[in-house]
């Protein structure tokens, strides 16, 4: 298994390139289901979790093609051979669940790994069955998978969500675009990987207003046809990277970054003494003046701060001149990188649901592990701010979420490199 190695090395300075968003991509790749004609995703990023929605879809039957360095995926539904999303796919990636709507609006049936929970939360789906029962699906569980059929297809209804959920709302959004009739989608998700599945899907024909509200209307069609779409920044990975000047000083540019992806995560970095500004080419990070403030967060739906952030801003108020309070409100279990940033030097104290960070002035280099995705960047983040060496083992949570990561820090001053192991 490979690890990261950073050296603290003082500020970084230059550009950045920031990727197309691994989120909107899981979710515009199972799109390809609705239509027979071919669905082409310009900017995708070249991630894990690319390759396994690569490998679900075409264990379906659909072809996949990565060209131009993986950054173009070229798909086609037209023969779809199986209708089983098998749970040795599923296990891996939660995000295969977001086949089950497309599945069934088109093909009328699907079986689907249910996917269990995972390190930050149990995750359950029952927003997803609801939603889609109440499009007139029929969904048992058996066996481990989620047996859904429509025979007399799907019909629009009202849809109104207990919570926001994003996965559930892209689930029933795909699901409702062959059915017949209105469907309203009421407290649905407002986050940018929303609306760009929308923008796809009405390429493709489907008519959907109301994207990035909380209410949206879908109004069923026959049939989706082909098209090209540009998958949307990825914010996560802007997000992450506009830390790196925050937590080590210097100024660095992301390529492609809009504050209008970012909600309330730029107000809680204007509060905390980091100047963000908009350019042509997108945001330019550096301190505002003096040591980084801490401030109070509590993760929400967009446009909340949001939970894929919570762990890179809690390395960044490690260092920060106060005591902040971060509070976890959309996952559970989500705190795993809090004793890996301690064995840092860091001083949290979780209970339940916050964890209390009082900043320290320097946090020193250790041996940590990776436990999830966001967790594993936020201990490369630290690194890069601590004095010595810090190594980051189980790297391959960060392969799930963020491409070339030694490239660009590298590219901007910073000392990383990856170690490869037998
Ligand atoms: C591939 C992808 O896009 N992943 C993102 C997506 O995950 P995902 O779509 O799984 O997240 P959701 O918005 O669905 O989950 C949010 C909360 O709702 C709960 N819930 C969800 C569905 C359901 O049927 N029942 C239920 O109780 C979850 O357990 C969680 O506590 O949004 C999350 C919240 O912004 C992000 O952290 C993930 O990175
Ligand atoms: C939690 C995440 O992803 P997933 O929903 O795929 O687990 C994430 O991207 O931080």
């Amino acid at each position: 298994m490979d690890s990261i190695l950073v050296t603290g090395n003082g500020p970084l300075n230059g550009l950045i390139p920031i990727a197309g968003a691994k989120n909107a991509c899981l979710t515009l790749m199972p799109a390809t289901l609705l239509s027979e004609e071919p669905l082409t995703l310009t900017n995708a990023p070249r991630l894990s979790d690319i390759k396994t929605m690569t490998l679900l879809l075409q264990s379906l039957g659909a072809e996949v093609s990565s060209l131009q360095d993986g950054q173009v995926l070229a798909m086609s539904s037209h023969d779809l051979t199986s209708h089983v999303a098998d749970y040795e796919i599923v296990r891996k990636m939660r995000a295969s669940n977001l086949v089950l709507g497309p599945m069934l609006a088109r093909l009328g049936q699907a079986v689907v790994s249910l996917p269990g929970g995972c390190a930050i939360g149990a995750r359950p789906m029952d927003l997803h069955i609801h939603g889609l029962e109440a499009l007139g699906a029929e969904i048992e569980l058996k066996d481990g998978y989620l047996h859904a059929k429509a025979p007399g297809g799907l019909k629009g209804a009202v849809v109104e969500l207990s919570f926001a959920s994003v996965g559930a709302t892209e689930n029933i959004m795909m699901a409702a675009t062959l059915a017949k009739g209105t469907t309203v989608i009421k407290n649905a998700a407002r986050e940018p990987e929303i609306t760009d599945l929308a923008d796809c899907l009405r390429k493709m024909g489907a008519q959907i207003e109301g994207d990035g509200s909380p209410d949206i209307t879908i109004q069923g069609v026959d049939r989706l046809h082909g098209a090209t779409h540009q998958v949307v920044t990825d914010r996560i990975e802007l997000g992450t990277y506009m830390l790196a000047p925050a937590i080590c000083g210097g100024e660095v540019e992301l390529l492609g970054g809009r504050i209008s992806l970012l909600g309330a995560f730029c107000e809680k970095l204007d509060a905390a003494g980091i100047q963000v500004t908009e350019t042509e080419k997108g945001l330019k990070v550096s301190r505002k003046n003096g040591r980084v403030q801490a401030v109070d967060v509590v993760t929400e739906p967009f446009p909340g701060f949001p939970t894929d952030l919570q762990a890179q801003m809690m390395a960044l108020m490690c260092t920060a001149e106060g005591t902040s309070v971060l509070e976890e409100k959309i996952f559970e279990n989500r705190f795993m990188h809090a004793p890996e940033l301690v064995r840092m030097g860091a001083q949290i104290e979780v209970h339940g649901g916050h964890a209390t960070v009082t900043g320290v002035e320097k946090l020193k280099g250790a041996p940590v592990m990776a436990t999830d995705l966001r967790a594993s960047v936020s201990l490369i983040l630290a690194g890069l701010a601590a004095e010595g060496e810090t190594k980051v083992s189980r790297v391959y949570h960060l392969d799930r979420g963020y491409e070339h990561v030694v490239r660009k820090l590298s590219g901007v001053g910073a000392k990383i490199e990856r170690i490869k192991e037998q």
